[in-house]
């Protein structure tokens, strides 16, 4: 029944994908630190990660967030598509027009982003806060942030060999709101504080079903792939994609591994929500052992592309020279 789960299928997104389940594991359960060894997703309860920021709600962040600017996405629909604005210039050419930015950034103060979100209206821009955690939110927000389970996400850190935590990002999204499927070249565990996400997170070895932008373009890492209207002329393997599918609620914890996509909504009518990531670089490589696996070659494929976009300068003929290396040749 709904109110177990606390959310309703109907307030989930439809696509033409097949979908598993992601496996729901008690910290305590050992299956748990076997799958983050194998980096296989895994849903993590019970783990008191973000325990003390389960307070945590617009009027208690209005309160303790400090009058500092915070980064809030605007879109003009539902998707926040990630781009990297320094990457613009690099478009080649006259498609530099071509690119718009999907979402523009505004810096906003916390009460205002909160005031707009009780006031919003269909048609209006949706709002997507995005902050890294620093000692700029205000005192009790840092006592809280310092209140966090290092020492459950430390061990695991340790015990997998991950590089150092990079960043924890508070999000903060409106319901509805989508951000489309990519793929991150860091390990993250995803902590859900309030509301729910629906998280569907496909591994590197499909990387052929999701045709990403080229290494250089500003949605670099993300999918070409409109998940909501897919052109499968143009992207025929989308339709070999094969999902692994887990909604979080408060005091989830999903473990993304590196390199593998994922697309995450706020689910529909279920009002705003709040999920601090916690992103880890990759440890060192170590020992190579073969068949590589998928990431490693997602990993050589991008330095291909960066290498020869690099050698040839423009990126145009990036295309031709690969093209003329592989067909009538590795084909
Ligand atoms: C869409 C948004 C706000 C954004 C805009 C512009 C640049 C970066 C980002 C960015 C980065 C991470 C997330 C969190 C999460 C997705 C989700 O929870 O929605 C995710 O993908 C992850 O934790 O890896 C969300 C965003
Ligand atoms: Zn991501």
């Amino acid at each position: 029944m709904a109110q177990k789960r606390g959310y309703d299928p109907s307030q989930l997104r439809k696509y033409d994908i097949p979908l598993e389940e992601i496996p729901r594991l008690h910290a305590s359960d050992p299956r748990v630190d076997e799958l983050i060894s194998e980096n296989k997703p895994v849903v993590i309860t019970g783990t008191d990660l973000v325990s003390s920021a389960m307070l945590w709600d617009l009027e208690y962040l209005e309160r303790n967030m400090g009058n500092g600017d915070y980064t809030v996405f605007l879109s003009r629909n539902k998707n926040f598509k990630y781009f990297d604005d320094k990457k613009i210039s690099q478009v080649a050419g006259e498609s530099k027009a071509e690119f718009t930015p999907p979402t523009r950034r505004v810096d906003m103060k916390l009460p205002e982003f909160s005031q707009r979100l009780k006031q919003w209206k269909r048609g209006e821009e949706r709002m997507y806060l995005q902050q890294a955690l620093n000692n700029t939110v205000g005192p009790s927000i840092v006592q809280d942030f310092l209140n966090f389970r290092w020492e459950w996400t430390n061990a695991k850190q340790k015990a997998n060999n991950w590089g150092p935590l990079t960043s924890n990002l508070l999000l903060i999204s409106m319901e509805g709101n989508v951000t489309p499927c990519h793929y991150d070249e860091q390990q993250n565990f995803f902590a859900e504080v309030r509301g729910y996400k629906r998280c569907i997170l496909f591994p590197p070895e499909q990387f052929e079903c999701f045709y990403p932008y080229p290494v250089y373009h500003p949605h670099d890492r993300q999918t070409q792939v409109d998940f909501d209207r897919p052109d499968y002329n143009r992207f025929p393997k989308f339709r070999e994609a094969r999902g692994q599918e887990a909604v979080v609620g408060p005091g989830d914890v999903l473990y993304i591994p590196i390199y593998w996509w994922h697309h995450i909504e706020s689910i529909m009518r279920g009002g705003y929500t709040i999920s601090i990531n916690f992103w880890y670089k990759a440890g060192p490589t170590g020992q190579i052992v073969y068949p590589l696996q998928g990431h490693q070659k997602v990993a050589i494929m991008r330095n291909v592309e960066k290498m020869l976009v690099e050698a040839l300068q423009d990126p145009q003929e990036l295309g031709p020279l690969l093209r003329a290396l592989v067909l009538g040749r590795y084909t």
